[in-house]
């Protein structure tokens, strides 16, 4: 995960971090007032269309040192409509699948049957760290916290437990700058300023394009551009399927992403598959080809092909 659009434009600044947070927590208890605060006026707030998918990005959290993309986990909210099995499975999948999860549950309320149901869930998953966020803070009695606090602590083994207002901001960096921390080295998945339609399109191309980037080292240049040309969710199969292309300038490039007898594109394909299944929380079908285009950056309609376009 080393090369990205971003690092090859600040090769000399650090290495940034980056990785997917899961947010989790019964109705009302705040997951968007808390996401609104974290990521403010910079959010590539993601649109509320339905997805070709289960799992829903809430939002992108950029800063110098790093990104963080937040994750929704649908259906682990609602205890009253008792999940399938295999939405349980996509669950648990999605929450082994990301760096960390951010719990939350609301001061001002007992436990309740939702924070337990999420509790079970979360026992299943297994290496992921769990941060238990208490929160509105700012409307209950200090001393209220400590009961809160013990009456989750022995329930799972919670990574970090902190207390913050998401209305107010309390704690929030602090949080923010945990978070950070803990995630490993990795490039921005978005630019920093980027609002699209397609957030998942794009972080799909972006997959694709580093693990070329990747596993050809100097051979190819940051020039190559990644496609996505198809993608549908068959319902039938549970499963995603993608279509993309990789564009190079030159068909000597081309023959070095395919490699001998393709094993290089198998292995790109491999390994994008990796980590696309784990962006979107499904099976997925990859399918790529390597074309060749010529000069394929002053071509606008291209451009505007592959979501480069200012409109
Ligand atoms: N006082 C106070 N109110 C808060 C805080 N965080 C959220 N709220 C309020 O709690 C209510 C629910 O907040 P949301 O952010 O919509 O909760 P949610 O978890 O996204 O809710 P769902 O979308 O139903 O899952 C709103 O009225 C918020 O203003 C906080 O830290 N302090």
């Amino acid at each position: 995960m080393s090369q990205s659009t971003k690092q090859t434009d600040n090769t000399t600044s650090q290495q940034t971090h980056s990785g997917f947070v899961a947010i989790i927590g019964r109705p009302n208890v705040g997951k968007s007032t808390l996401m609104n605060f974290m990521i403010g006026q910079k959010v590539a707030i993601m649109s509320d269309k339905p997805q070709t998918t289960r799992n829903r990005i809430h939002g992108v959290l950029t800063r110098e040192e790093g990104q963080i993309i937040f994750m929704d986990t649908p259906g682990i909210h609602k205890p009253k409509h008792k999940l399938g099995e295999q939405m349980v499975r996509t669950a648990i999948d999605t929450l082994n699948g990301v760096e960390a999860v951010l719990f939350i549950v609301d001061a001002t309320m007992p436990k309740g049957a939702g924070d337990e149901y999420i509790i079970e869930i979360l026992k299943k998953v297994k290496d992921t760290p769990v941060y238990l966020l208490i929160n509105k803070v700012d409307i209950v009695e200090k001393n209220t916290l400590l009961g809160i606090i013990s009456s989750y602590k022995d329930d799972y083994p919670f990574a970090e437990i902190i207390p913050i207002s998401a209305k107010t901001g309390d704690n929030v960096d602090r949080l923010v700058d945990n978070l950070m921390d803990r995630l490993p080295e990795g490039p921005y998945y978005y630019p920093p300023d980027m609002v699209t339609d397609h957030p998942e399109r794009f972080i799909i191309a972006e997959l694709i394009r580093e693990k070329c980037l990747h596993h050809t080292r100097e051979e190819v240049p940051h020039s190559i551009a990644v496609e996505i040309e198809r993608m549908q969710f068959r319902e039938e199969k549970d499963m995603l399927v993608v279509y993309a292309a990789i564009y190079t300038e030159r068909e000597t490039q081309k023959a070095i992403i395919i490699g001998k007898q393709g094993a290089l594109l198998k292995k790109i394909g491999q390994l994008a598959r990796h980590d696309i299944e784990r962006l979107m929380g499904s099976k997925v079908y990859l399918e790529l080809w390597v074309k060749v285009k010529e000069d394929w950056r002053n071509r606008e309609h291209m451009l505007r092909n592959f979501g480069f376009s200012e409109e």
